[in-house]
């Protein structure tokens, strides 16, 4: 079977459009170039290293020195791509960078930074949107546009694999780094999120601070074959979002990060703007969807950069189901003694 090159993908599609395509294409193959710079780094720097740590973030998140150096190589990256601005997760504010330029960056530069030292997959997350730029303009106006304004949007995965999630709208596309021809290849054409759903993904050491729509919804699936689902499930959090990604649009599943009641949670743990829009569009383009637990994550207009919002994706009919724990209620009151385990959900 002879693969594609994600140059080659880049190349048809920079081919077929018009300035701002090739532009994104151009973007992208830059931010591969940075990645590969990152992945070298992991592979051979010592990991209690990279996993020192340094300042606070805008977000209030200790920075690891990897959270810091992967900032530096994508800004220097976004630097010599058609980027106008670039807003990450390690910044304050967006830095303007080439005026003229048609692309907006937004970048989780390094994510799942709590695994750096646990030698488990992180990743770097980014979403590419149309710059807002001009003597009057915000800017931050750029990042506040809705996700569903995005161009592109993907993530790199340093993992056992080394991989680039991508979608420039029309599918996600999966490729992989050789090591040997040093280049990636596309391995997954048109992801497809299984329909079924086998394993949910939650931090359930979470649960007392959940609200009783989550809770329900956890503690059904726990029932397994006792309870109104009907089948067992299992249950996987590996505390970085690549990898529960990856994994759900190879093997399927859903994943949760609500809201809950902890001080600064109220919204969940992850952004807005550089997590959970790239996920969505990505899951969107996969057959999956992506809410904050009730609405289309797409359709939030960001107020604030690093504004967080609770996070819920994968198989559609089970994000739908999720949604539903939450706007019916009622369906939560049947778990009554006196109604035993069935209810609307059963299956
Ligand atoms: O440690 P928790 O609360 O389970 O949170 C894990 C989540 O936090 C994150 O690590 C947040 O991303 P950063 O590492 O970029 O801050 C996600 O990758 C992951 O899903
Ligand atoms: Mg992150
Ligand atoms: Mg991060």
């Amino acid at each position: 079977m002879s693969l594609s090159t994600l140059d080659e993908f880049l190349s048809a599609y920079d081919k077929t459009g018009d300035d701002r395509s090739r532009a994104v294409a151009e973007t992208v193959r830059t931010l591969a170039a940075a990645a590969l710079k990152i992945q070298s780094q992991i592979c051979f720097a010592a990991a209690g290293d990279l996993a020192s740590k340094g300042d606070t973030n805008a977000g209030g998140d200790v920075q690891r020195a990897l959270d810091v150096f992967a900032d530096n190589a994508f800004l220097e990256a976004a630097r010599l791509a058609p980027v106008a601005l670039y807003a990450s997760e390690e910044q304050d504010a967006p830095i303007r960078l080439k005026a003229s330029a048609p692309l907006a960056l937004a970048i989780d530069p390094l994510d799942g930074s709590s695994n750096i030292d646990a030698n488990v997959s992180i990743g770097t997350i980014f979403s590419i949107l149309p710059a807002i730029t001009g003597p009057d303009a915000d800017l931050a106006a750029s990042f506040l546009q809705p996700g569903s304004r995005q161009i592109a949007a993907g993530f790199f995965i340093y993992g056992p694999q080394f991989a680039l999630v991508l979608t420039l709208g029309n599918g996600t596309q999966g490729f992989v780094f050789s090591p040997a021809a040093r280049t990636f290849f596309q391995v997954y054409e048109n992801f497809s999120v299984e329909t079924e759903v086998r394993e949910f993904a939650i931090n359930a050491s979470n649960y007392r601070h959940w609200n009783d729509a989550v809770r329900v919804y956890v503690d059904d699936c726990l029932k397994g074959t006792d309870g109104p689902r009907g089948r067992d499930f299992n249950m996987r959090w590996v505390a970085s979002l690549v990898a529960e990604t990856w994994r759900i649009l190879v093997r399927g599943g859903v994943f949760l990060y609500p809201g809950d009641k902890r001080t600064g949670y109220a919204k969940g743990r992850l952004r807005l703007v550089y997590e959970a829009n790239p996920i969505a569009i990505l899951l969107e383009q996969a057959g999956g969807s992506a809410t904050d637990a009730v609405d289309r994550i797409l359709d939030i207009e960001p107020e604030d950069l690093h504004q967080r919002v609770p996070l819920v994706f994968g198989a559609a009919d089970e994000v739908a189901r999720i949604a539903r724990y939450h706007t019916e209620p009622g369906s939560i009151a049947e778990r009554s003694p006196l109604f035993g385990n069935r209810g609307l959900f059963r299956t």
